[in-house]
């Protein structure tokens, strides 16, 4: 019998049905009887839907949810006897396969904790393996980093930290030059290599969680390798294709396990993966079971951005500290005699294992931090609410408010037209007349790159200012204006993203393709098919019929739109913005431009920090 209060709770969405139905599963199979275990039980489930993959029963806020307020009035000792008592909840005392585990102060679902045990084993494994000395360590960094004025110049420090470990953690803002200081590691890595072995590089494996992210990162790398400046044998063993996370490890189908594991790990020497923020608890434990202890893991990703949309925000909570540094005075004194660098301002006589292998960028090189989209960012990153509507309403032009009397105020509209015209009408101008493959080819590839200019990006899903009403609304417009047929089904001009992977087709979760009206050379007449990119520059047709889950992207969620980078955005806020994860959502969303990024709201809604 599930308690009454439990039902209550579903009734009032406090919890959702399949949170109810995991503790009714704990009564009927585990058997468990207590309520207040099953309660519990529900609670850390729905914690789970939220992203989060424990809960802490100390310190509970009673925020006024019914869930917390009845947790927060519980007798701490009679919560602690019931959970030591129950036989479906793990205790040190009691170990075993049971479906809850109480680790101090935290209660958690079995399969997050355990891999929580995995991902601080693993890491911990890396930790403390000897460091890797190279004895010409200076002169390479020299060679490397030839233009360093600042100090330190921390892109020359984290090449520093990851050439002497097996784990190194890379976070920094957008431009603040993750990719190149990559380029650098690898190069330094391989140059090394070929002293002694030419002729058997290292196997270097690269990857990101989608296919976008992972499509960006072999962009940045093929046009950053001409200038690294290291013998063209050595340039020439640093890999330029990147492939996405699942498919590194070996997707089996069905399944959440994956081809490569303990048993079977990576044939590495060196992993880096990007986007490191958009990787979730449950891919991070299969991306470190697959590798083996002596594979060397590089991450790479921005700590201020949205964490990942499963469960675990594992950056976030690995880069806790990073703004300070953390370095113990034996991490200071080995950089300042490896590579002169002085962090001795970052220093700190508490700082962790972990924290000795984090670095931290901090210098846009693609934006200045006193104006623009990396001023805008830096107020939201520090939720300066102030500064971010100051910035807002000065006379620079790279960011600015459009302000909505009403959520159905057609200034969107007429915004997003302005955008994407330049991207229908080379469409519609540069189709090719009597086509070969290779003009169909590098139309399409015009018109992708066209699309990619400009992005309408929304926070939440429903309503006028959600992504739904937001591609509806913009098709209807475009579609009035005559810039594309129809503003429903599939028709010429469509972006689509697609939602889920799908392994046959080679296409992941996040691609973005257009569909096209495209005559081959050897058809009578043209068909609709939707373009993608790949990495590799291919461009690929499929006809509508075989892509599954898509959906229409002239509006794009924010969680959607990180790996991605446009030269223009539009942000559009809803009239409520949801509490959660405010700062990222903003600031995920307002560094996805290059050149200029908007704000579009409602008087009210705009998040005032502080
Ligand atoms: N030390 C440097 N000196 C000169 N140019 C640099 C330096 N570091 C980075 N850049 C340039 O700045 C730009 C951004 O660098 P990069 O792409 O490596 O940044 P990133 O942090 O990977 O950015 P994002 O993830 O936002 O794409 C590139 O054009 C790169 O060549």
């Amino acid at each position: 019998m599930l308690p009454e209060r439990l039902k209550e709770w579903v009734e009032n969405e406090t919890v959702r049905s399949t949170d109810a139905a995991f503790a009714a599963l704990l009564a009927e199979q585990g058997g468990e009887t207590d309520e207040t275990v099953l309660l519990l039980a529900a609670i850390v489930s729905r914690q789970v839907g939220d992203g989060h993959i424990r809960l802490n029963l100390t310190n509970i806020q009673p925020t006024g949810e019914a869930p917390l307020s009845w947790l927060a009035s519980l007798n701490p000792a009679d919560l602690e006897k019931k959970l030591s008592e129950s036989s479906i909840v793990q205790t040190t005392l009691n170990t075993g396969t049971q479906p809850l585990v109480w680790d101090k102060p935290y209660l958690y679902l079995r399969r997050y904790w355990a891999n929580e045990q995995l991902i601080k084993a693993a890491l911990n494994e890396r930790l403390r393996a000897p460091p890797i000395e190279i004895s010409d360590l200076r002169e390479r960094l020299d060679h490397l980093f030839p233009f360093t004025n600042e100090q330190p110049d921390w892109q020359r420090v984290a090449c520093a930290l990851a050439s002497r470990s097996r784990f190194t953690l890379i976070t920094g803002g957008p431009g603040t030059g993750k990719t190149h200081t990559v380029l650098r590691i690898l190069g330094l890595l391989q140059a090394v290599r070929y002293d002694t072995h030419p002729n058997q590089p290292l196997r270097i494996r690269l990857a990101a969680p989608t296919g976008k992210a992972a499509a960006r990162l072999g962009e940045s790398i093929s046009a950053g390798i001409d200038a690294l400046p290291l013998p063209e044998a050595v340039r020439q063993t640093i890999p330029q294709e990147p492939t996405t996370l699942h498919r590194l490890l070996g997707p089996r189908p069905n399944s959440r396990l994956f081809q490569h594991n303990r048993q079977n790990p990576l044939h590495a020497d060196v992993v880096v993966v990007d986007e490191a923020s958009m990787i979730d608890q449950e891919m991070t434990a299969r991306l470190l079971d697959a590798l083996r202890a002596e594979t060397i893991l590089i991450l790479i990703g921005d700590k201020d951005q949205l964490a990942a949309v499963e469960a675990g925000a594992v950056l976030g909570e690995l880069c806790e500290g990073a703004d300070d540094g953390n370095y113990s005075k034996a991490t200071c004194a080995w950089l300042t005699k490896a590579s002169g660098d002085d962090v001795s301002p970052w220093q700190s006589d508490n700082g962790t294992d972990l924290q000795q292998h984090i670095v931290k960028l901090r210098k846009s090189h693609r934006f200045n931090h006193s104006s623009g989209i990396g001023a805008l960012a830096e107020a939201v990153r520090l939720e300066q609410g102030a500064r971010l509507t100051e910035l807002l309403q000065d006379d620079d032009t790279s960011t600015g408010l459009l302000e909505l009397r009403h959520p159905l105020d057609n200034r969107l509209e007429t915004a997003a037209l302005a955008g994407y015209r330049g991207y229908l009408e080379t469409l519609a101008q540069k189709r090719p007349g009597e086509s070969d493959y290779a003009q169909l080819t590098a139309w399409v590839r015009e018109v992708l790159n066209a699309f990619n200019q400009y992005q309408v990006l929304a926070v939440i899903r429903n309503g006028p200012l959600g992504v739904n009403g937001l591609n509806e609304r913009i098709a209807k417009r475009l579609a009035a204006e005559g810039l594309i047929s129809k503003g429903q089904g599939w028709f010429e001009g469509r972006p689509v993203m697609v939602t889920r992977n799908d392994y046959e087709l080679g296409l992941t979760n996040g691609d973005v393709g257009i569909c096209l009206s495209v005559q081959l050379p050897d058809e009578k007449e043209p068909r609709l098919r939707v373009a993608f990119e790949q990495s590799n520059n291919r461009v690929r047709l499929f006809l509508p019929s075989q892509l599954e889950t898509v959906e229409s992207v002239f509006a794009m969620t924010v969680h959607k739109s990180q790996g991605s980078e446009f030269n223009d955005v539009l942000v559009v806020l809803p009239e409520t913005m949801p509490p959660q994860h405010r700062r990222e959502v903003l600031y995920t969303a307002i560094t996805r431009a290059r050149a200029s990024s908007w704000i579009a709201q409602l008087p009210s809604p705009l998040p005032h920090f502080g």
